[in-house]
């Protein structure tokens, strides 16, 4: 499914003109198809039905209340990372019941709202912490529920800083530690251990890292239940990829093909953190050309969006199709030249040299007024966003059955000021 396709001339999203949408709330803005949505989780739900997991949205992939509040309806649970996700969430009508809270820095005020809103299971990821969960249960006078994150050590062959399961990253850990904590949470009576986590990466685009990581849960939960422990649950985390450029990435089905029967091996419940998959492509953002210029050999495109609504280009050099919304067609292929098109650097208004959306790029003349659209955007979009050099967050708008809902109203100039207002 793709709700953003080109038709009569220009991109519609869904049954509406983006033009129309972008004339009545500006740019830049974010439209989010409810419909793509919807559908991308329930790929997810159908593929794992075998094993009825509890899907967790990962929150860090966007964490607008309208999506978190499509996602709860749809039956999707959460994953959260810090307090501020976590009261998002609630906020969002969850049953933090079936929420898993990971991350290797939770504070002790984090830990203590987690156990006040009952969550599912913290995936540990320290000794540390996990002596900081128990002393705050203690206090409590609650018992708290831990998976302990296991750092596997399987290369996801992602970018190096998206890659979270390899020896050497700061999360999880190693196989000895894992048996040695389990076995410390055997003797501390504030603690229960309810299973294990990992979480290799993302975007992952093959299956192999998932193959690995269930013949590793299979070993690890055969090897605790041997030391006398229970384990109910295996959270394998998120990661599954989409296609940026038009011809990457999975359908759900796959990943399921090696993950399911590992799940049925170990006879556990699986929890799954599943992020871009869902959001990835059930979003663009869209821009509007301030100015273009010929300087140094090279055409710029000036967009009124920037680094700071989208960081992923300025932060991992990552590939966004970038189109103008009026035009025939996508290109069959955004690699190399295009016919009709010139090579341009894609930038924003940001005062730094990492601003830009794309460098080289083939795009079709295009002025002044003219309106572009950045794909693939709705995951690590606006949950990255700041705002830098004091640009307010652009409008989110989530398009259902040909109605435009504002989720996120466009930010003032006094929102920007808000939280300073009482400084002398
Ligand atoms: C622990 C954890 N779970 C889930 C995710 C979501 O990843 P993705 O959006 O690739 O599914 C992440 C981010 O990589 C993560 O760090
Ligand atoms: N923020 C990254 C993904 C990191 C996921 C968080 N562990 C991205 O935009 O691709």
């Amino acid at each position: 499914m793709n709700p953003f396709q080109y038709r009569d001339g220009e991109l519609f999203c869904e049954e509406i003109p983006v033009s129309r949408i972008a004339r009545d709330f500006g740019t830049p803005c974010w439209i989010y198809s409810k419909a793509m949505l919807l559908h991308q989780l329930g790929q997810i739900q159908n593929a794992f039905a075998a094993v009825n997991p509890v899907i967790c949205f990962s929150v860090k992939a966007n964490s607008n209340l309208g999506i978190l509040k499509v996602m709860r309806d749809a039956g999707s649970s959460f994953d959260v990372v810090s307090g501020g996700e976590l009261y998002r969430v609630r906020k969002a009508g969850a049953d933090t019941a079936k929420v898993v809270f990971a991350g290797v820095g939770k504070t002790d005020a984090e830990i203590q709202l987690a156990l006040e809103n009952q969550i599912l299971m913290f995936d540990v990821e320290s000794e540390p912490e996990l002596d900081a969960i128990a002393a705050v249960a203690e206090k409590m006078g609650v018992i708290a529920p831990v998976a302990l994150r296991l750092n596997p050590d399987i290369d996801a062959k992602t970018h190096a800083k998206t890659t979270t399961g390899k020896k050497g990253n700061k999360f999880g850990m190693d196989i000895e530690r894992v048996f040695e904590l389990a076995d410390k949470v055997l003797k501390t009576p504030r603690l229960k251990l309810v299973g294990i986590h990992m979480h290799l990466g993302s975007p992952i685009l093959t299956t192999e890292p998932y193959d690995l990581a269930g013949q590793k849960a299979i070993e690890v939960t055969r090897d605790l239940r041997a030391r006398g422990h229970e384990i109910g649950w295996v959270n394998l985390g998120g990661g599954f990829g989409i296609s940026y450029r038009g011809s990457e990435g999975l359908p759900a089905s796959e990943y399921a093909k090696v993950i399911v029967p590992a799940v049925q091996e170990m006879g556990v419940q699986l929890a799954l953190e599943p992020g871009r998959f869902i959001t990835g492509n059930a979003g663009i953002l869209v821009s509007e050309v301030v100015y273009t210029k010929r300087e140094g050999g090279k055409l710029f495109v000036i967009q009124d969006a920037a680094m700071n609504d989208l960081m992923r280009p300025a932060m991992y050099d990552a590939f966004h199709k970038i189109w103008p919304v009026k035009a025939a067609a996508e290109p069959a292929n955004y690699e190399g030249e295009i016919e009709g098109c010139e090579a341009c650097d894609v930038v924003g208004p940001v005062c730094e040299s990492g601003d830009y959306f794309a460098k080289g790029r083939y795009l079709p003349p295009v002025q002044r007024g003219d309106l572009i659209s950045i794909f693939s955007a709705g995951a690590y979009g606006t949950s990255m966003s700041s705002n830098y050099n004091s640009r307010p967050r652009a409008v989110e708008l989530l398009i259902d059955k040909g109605h435009v809902q504002v989720v996120r109203r466009r930010e003032t100039y006094d929102d920007l000021i808000a939280a300073e207002m009482d400084v002398e």
